[in-house]
């Protein structure tokens, strides 16, 4: 095994898997580093999702290595894992697949409540999510009573709330409302930036992705290019533009 470079969060190398059959991915090497956000895009059934899963130990590759902070995933036990996802990482999908029986505050606190953090100390700090997306008067409700943009609000929340290294968005903001979308993804991104978390961002939408430091493209499971986007007041120091294949 080839060690991965130091300042990648996670590193992968040459994932290779299928689906019954039918290819996902077909050799993605990839490195995430520190604090970026990162879009990964493409059209529908290019990889995204399958990349996203097997970055974040959901899913081992057939073949090909998974790195986060120099420590392999991919020969980890199922146990391992699970314990690395739970404490280390989050993950918000396009579908929010939040507890009904529990509450949008403890729905948001999951993470903390999981790693055994007080019920005072989770329920402030979700408090904190809470207000910062505009959903902190439904604390009390179950998921059923809202509506679906609010109910994606609380998976955000949630995301957030558990303070981990990495984010895994995979196209977070795919049901939401234009204006919704908009509003969701600064809070989002401001958020990340500043507690300093690395966000992996899985969509087909240009726009989403103009808000991510660099972009890899995926087609039929490939990298085609990896991009960085002219640097922003906020990312100064970054490369103007490069192309890499
Ligand atoms: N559970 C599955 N069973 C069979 N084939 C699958 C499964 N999941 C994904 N695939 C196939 O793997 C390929 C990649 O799918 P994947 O969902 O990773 O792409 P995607 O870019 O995320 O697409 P989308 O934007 O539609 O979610 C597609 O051809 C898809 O049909």
């Amino acid at each position: 095994m080839v060690a991965p470079p130091d300042n990648d969060v996670i590193w992968a190398r040459s994932l290779h898997h299928s689906h019954n059959g039918s290819p996902g991915l077909g050799g993605v090497s990839i490195g995430v580093r520190d604090a970026e956000i990162l879009a990964v895009t493409g059209p529908r059934g290019s990889g995204k999702t399958t990349l996203l899963h097997c970055l974040s130990g959901r899913l081992v590759p057939q073949e090909g290595e998974v790195w986060f902070n120099s420590v392999p995933v991919h020969t980890m036990a199922p146990r391992v894992r699970e314990q690395l996802r739970r404490e280390r990482f989050g993950w918000i999908s396009a579908d929010p697949e939040l507890v009904p029986e529990l509450t949008v505050w403890e729905n948001t606190a999951l993470p903390l409540l999981l790693r055994g953090v007080s019920h005072r100390a989770a329920r402030k700090a979700a408090t904190e999510w809470l207000e910062r997306l505009d959903i902190a008067p439904f604390a009390k409700k179950r998921p059923h009573a809202l509506l679906q943009a609010q109910r994606q609000r609380i998976s955000v929340a949630r995301a957030l709330c558990g303070a981990p290294t990495v984010i895994f968005a995979d196209e977070p903001t795919a049901t939401l409302h234009r204006a919704d979308r908009a509003q969701v993804l600064r809070t989002f991104t401001t958020a990340a930036r500043s507690h300093g978390i690395t966000v992996v961002l899985a969509t087909h939408d240009a726009e989403v992705a103009a808000l991510a430091d660099r972009t890899v493209p995926l087609l039929d499971g490939r990298c085609v290019a990896t991009v960085t986007l002219p640097s922003k007041p906020e990312a100064e120091g970054r490369a103007a533009c490069s192309l890499s294949v």
